[in-house]
């Protein structure tokens, strides 16, 4: 078998050029404010895009860059400032911050309803209690991908490899949330090489290179690869060994051009919901 490929760059850009119609009948321009703190290069590249893919879907967005000695105490009265202002709907601190900053200090300091990453401890419970609330971007894009791959949901055997807030628990909340069977395998898994041949669904999000083998996999599985890592040779590597994982899948991401997209066009849909709760469609 060699795996359809779900094609992030496509089904981003149909999300995107969709949030831009919806822009385009408001009376408003949804405002984005993108904090940088420091001079971590990947953090550049992500804020740019952001900004620029904002622009295009018609936000009035701007990105705040802080000096890397910015104190954690300077960090919050930003917040606070952009908490306060009603031309902002929605407030994201690009992560990760310079190791002096508690990124959690910060996250809980956003305003729950203009928290566009999702982070925030209230949007967190919400989505484990079932209700409505704002939804972290990268495993709400992965939800996107896998019903635009026309992956049956209810029922099946959903594993998230990975137990970060950011990523891993709440995209095992939402494949709960869609009737999957879910389990969250960490570094404390036994035999996850058996954990991985069980699901039908697999969704690697460790942040280590092609940890995921290829033969792990389930044949006719749908492998979502949420992992962006650079190898020394400059090539971008997902978390789970792609060549031979497509002989096994039946569909599967590619890195890049997988997730990665959907990260942005799932923050412009966040910032578009939390503009028309806080000022109306
Ligand atoms: N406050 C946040 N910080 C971070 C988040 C986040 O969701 N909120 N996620 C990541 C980085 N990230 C967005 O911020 C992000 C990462 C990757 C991509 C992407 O499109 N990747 C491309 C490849 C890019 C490359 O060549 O390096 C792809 O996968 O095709 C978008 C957004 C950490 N921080």
């Amino acid at each position: 078998m060699t795996a359809r490929l779900i094609d992030g760059k496509a089904v981003a850009a149909d999300l995107r050029r969709a949030i831009a119609a919806r822009v385009a009948t408001l009376g408003y321009r949804p405002g984005l404010r993108v904090v940088r703190v420091g001079e971590d290069p990947a953090s550049g590249v992500y804020v740019r895009n952001k900004d620029k893919a904002a622009q295009e879907a018609g936000f009035d967005s701007a990105t705040l860059h802080l000096p890397e000695a910015t104190t954690e105490a300077e960090l919050l009265a930003v917040v606070a400032r952009l908490n306060a202002d009603p031309a902002v709907d929605g407030i994201l601190v690009q992560l990760p911050l310079p190791r002096h900053i508690r990124a959690e200090a910060v996250i809980s300091a956003v305003a729950p309803e203009k928290d566009v990453d999702g982070f925030h401890p209230l949007n967190a419970g919400r989505l484990a209690s079932g209700e409505p609330g704002l939804v972290p971007c990268t495993p709400k894009g992965v939800m996107h991908l896998l019903r635009a791959a026309g992956c049956s949901l209810p029922g099946a055997r959903a594993l998230v490899v990975g137990r970060s807030t950011i990523v891993g628990r709440p995209m095992a909340q939402l494949l709960l949330a869609a009737d999957c069977t879910v389990t969250i395998a960490h570094s404390r898994t036994r035999d996850l090489a058996a954990e991985c041949r069980r699901a039908e669904i697999l969704v690697a999000a460790v942040g280590r290179p092609e940890m995921v083998r290829g033969d792990w996999v389930a044949e006719g599985a749908t492998v979502i690869d949420v992992g962006i890592n650079r190898l020394e040779s400059g090539r971008l590597v997902g978390d789970v060994e792609f060549e031979a994982a497509c002989r096994r899948a039946e569909a599967i991401t590619p890195v890049p051009g997988g997730v990665g997209p959907m990260t942005i066009a799932c923050l412009l849909e966040n910032t578009l919901d939390a503009a028309i709760a806080r000022r109306g469609a």
